[in-house]
């Protein structure tokens, strides 16, 4: 394999998601009283939910970030207490800097995080909930104008990152299926790479009108073999969660757990499993937790950015892997940096099944 010339953009979206990670802590601080919660001794996630009264997703979300940030961390039985440095936000330490944090309470960010944290999303979200569509509720994803800003939105990124991602999955004859695919470059990168296979980019119907736009451009580039794949891919518009999904030997959920909570995530590793031929492959691209739901910084702060946007957060592999064996699938031990804070992981279906 050629080596990888091209620069990763982690410095740059690190810095863009530090907002997120920012209003997390002065919330946490401030407004959830965590550390004040804390001060009297270790509790176990489920006690410390109980006292702040937040649900799984928002603690999910804000526990690993403050130990990403090593004000928390989690004693031999799992239980959280606040380190050394954390104890310099608590109020019964000389010299402490709560005060000079809360400097920045009043911050809009800071208030709507707190309240959003203490409602497990925004109080209304008339438009729906951005990159998601569940049920019969709005979504900006079936308005024209929305789809083409935020599919737009991901171009750039998905650009980047499709080359990476398509040197590193299967190459094989057969079809791939790109569930909530956006713009398609994933599709059209590995098809580049796989030039006998098929595939099939499933999204919201508004989505693909872009995503044809974006398919007709990297067709009509210099680039050998672009030509030729656009009579290589379907256009399918559907809704993941309800539609029956068509059979393929290799599913791509690229960007697509971290916008839906645990149990639609259950859900859709179900879905993915059903429509995978015996022998196929489901692969994530995405941002991971650490296994200890501990950090990194860089993935906390990302997950902090979709509880604020989505209905989803960043989960660990071993959170993904669980949910692949509950559906049925082999797990590989395999962990794929690709870049951006990003990586790939994936399963296999049985070819008895
Ligand atoms: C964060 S984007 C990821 C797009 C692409 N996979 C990427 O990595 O650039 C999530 C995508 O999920 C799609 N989506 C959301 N709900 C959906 C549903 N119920 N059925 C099909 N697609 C859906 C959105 O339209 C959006 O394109």
């Amino acid at each position: 394999m050629l080596p990888i010339t091209q620069p990763d953009l982690a410095p740059i979206t690190r810095h863009l998601r530090a907002m997120f990670g920012s209003r997390l802590l002065i919330a946490a601080v401030y407004h959830l009283h965590v550390f004040e919660e804390l001060s009297n001794g270790p509790l176990s996630i489920e006690e410390l939910r109980d006292r702040l009264q937040l649900n799984e997703r928002p603690a999910m979300v804000l526990f690993p970030a403050l130990c990403a940030m090593e004000l928390l961390a989690y004693n031999e039985t799992g239980q959280l207490y606040i380190t050394e440095l954390g104890h310099y936000l608590t109020q019964n330490q000389t010299p402490n800097i709560s005060g000079y944090i809360g400097l920045e309470q009043g911050d809009p960010g800071v208030i709507e995080m707190a309240l959003r944290l203490k409602n497990d999303g925004p109080l209304q979200a008339p438009e729906g909930i951005s990159f998601v569509k569940e049920g019969e509720g709005p979504s900006p994803m079936d308005d024209p104008e929305l789809a083409r800003m935020l599919t737009l939105g991901l171009a750039g990124r998905a650009r980047h990152l499709s080359p990476l991602v398509a040197r590193n999955l299967s190459k094989r004859e057969g079809h791939l299926l790109d569930v909530a695919g956006g713009t398609g470059f994933y599709t059209y990168e590995w098809l580049l790479a796989n030039p006998n296979s098929t595939a099939t980019l499933l999204d919201r119907p508004a989505v693909l009108t872009v995503a044809a736009e974006l398919l007709d451009e990297f067709t009509q580039s210099e680039r050998p073999g672009a030509a030729g794949i656009k009579e290589r891919v379907t256009f399918l518009a559907g809704d993941m969660l309800t539609d029956d999904l068509p059979k393929t030997d290799i599913l791509l959920a690229a960007s697509l757990f971290h916008d839906w909570p645990t149990p639609i995530c259950q859900l859709l590793a179900n879905r993915f499993t059903a429509a995978l031929r015996p022998g196929g492959e489901l692969w994530v691209h995405d941002a991971f937790l650490n296994d200890d739901l501990d950090g990194p910084l860089a993935v906390t702060d990302y997950s902090a950015q979709l509880f604020w946007n989505t209905k989803g957060r960043c989960y660990s592999r071993a959170e993904y892997r669980n949910w692949f064996t509950e559906a049925g699938l082999e797990s590989t031990p395999v962990n794929i940096p690709t870049q951006m804070d990003y990586g790939l992981i994936w399963a296999t279906k049985s070819v008895d099944r």
